[in-house]
């Protein structure tokens, strides 16, 4: 009912215990609070909250438009609603490394499992376009200081993202890599890796750990779990996969009612008013009032 039971310095606990013990853990990307249900009730680790997906689902590119009021806001909203740990994309951190500090704190007190801030100039963009450019070293590492300072909770996992091997190759990222975990970044997030061995030549290098990203469309083969663990991943998310397959869906449903006139031909592919019915928890509502789930839904 309501919201999660689990408090966040509580989640964020667990969630470094896990990525302690070295294992893969899978964060799907949610799009809203129920799609974060949605992923715990399927028994996956924890929630990937994205900045393509807070953006489009704006209306908006991925650029850099969103504000830090409106993303703490909106993590906030589909972290509480999950047991799981949540972590959110923190862009370039929304300004300045005293932005960025700012950024930390605010997320924290969202109730964030961790975040990860990225070396992209402003405006940004998708990690996977080409055209990229990167900031160099010194601001990069100041964002990363001022993050890792700014925080309260030191569970709050603080994950530097970087872009620069689509720009400066894979010797430059491992560089980079390993200066933004000496500037004390918990985790690396290396973008845009071309293969598995890149993979692996971080993995190599670098003793935190590595989250890979299997974004569709993108510049990375989509490799499955198994071939991540092999590799050495300790996180993997797919950031905007939600979204697309419930865009997908509405876009063919939306063609067929245009032809058809009704959406009987779609209903088995709709989540069934039980469903979600079930995965709010109407019944539990009884609790304050018996009447509120006096009803039975035919499946
Ligand atoms: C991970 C990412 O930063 C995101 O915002 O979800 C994007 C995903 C995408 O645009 O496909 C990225 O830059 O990879
Ligand atoms: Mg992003």
């Amino acid at each position: 009912m309501l919201y999660a039971q689990t408090p966040a310095h509580e989640k964020r606990r667990l969630f470094r215990e896990r990525l302690a013990s070295g294992e893969l853990l899978r964060f799907p990307g949610a799009f809203n609070p129920l799609s974060a249900k949605l992923i715990g009730e399927r028994g996956f680790d924890g929630v990937y909250i994205s900045g393509a997906v807070l953006a489009a689902d704006l209306g908006l590119p991925d650029i850099g438009l969103t504000t830090l009021t409106e993303v703490a806001g909106r993590a906030k909203q589909i972290a509480r609603m999950t047991e799981l740990p949540a972590i959110v994309d923190a862009d370039t951190g929304f300004g300045e490394p005293m932005n960025v500090a700012r950024s930390i704190q605010e997320f924290e007190d969202a109730g964030l499992a961790g975040l990860h801030i990225e070396d992209q100039i402003n405006p940004k963009r998708c990690g996977h376009l080409d055209g990229k450019q990167v900031v160099d070293e010194d601001t990069a590492l100041k964002r990363i200081r001022a993050a890792v300072d700014a925080r309260r909770d030191s569970n709050f996992l603080i994950m530097a993202r970087t872009d620069i091997r689509a720009v400066e190759g894979l010797d430059a990222a491992i560089d980079r890599a390993k200066k933004l975990v000496d500037a004390g970044a918990d985790a690396i997030f290396p973008e845009a890796m071309a293969d598995l061995s890149e993979f692996e030549a971080m993995r190599n290098a670098i003793d935190v750990p590595l989250l890979a990203n299997m974004t569709e469309f993108g510049k990375s083969e989509l490799f499955t779990v198994d071939q991540l663990r092999d590799v050495g991943m300790n996180l993997v998310i797919w950031p905007v996969s939600l979204l697309r397959l419930a865009m997908g869906a509405a876009m063919r449903g939306l063609d067929e009612l245009d032809a058809s006139g009704n959406l009987e031909a779609k209903l088995g592919e709709m989540q069934h008013r039980a469903e979600l019915y079930e995965l709010v928890d109407y019944e539990g509502y009884n609790h304050f009032d018996t009447s509120v789930f006096n009803f039975r839904v035919a499946r």
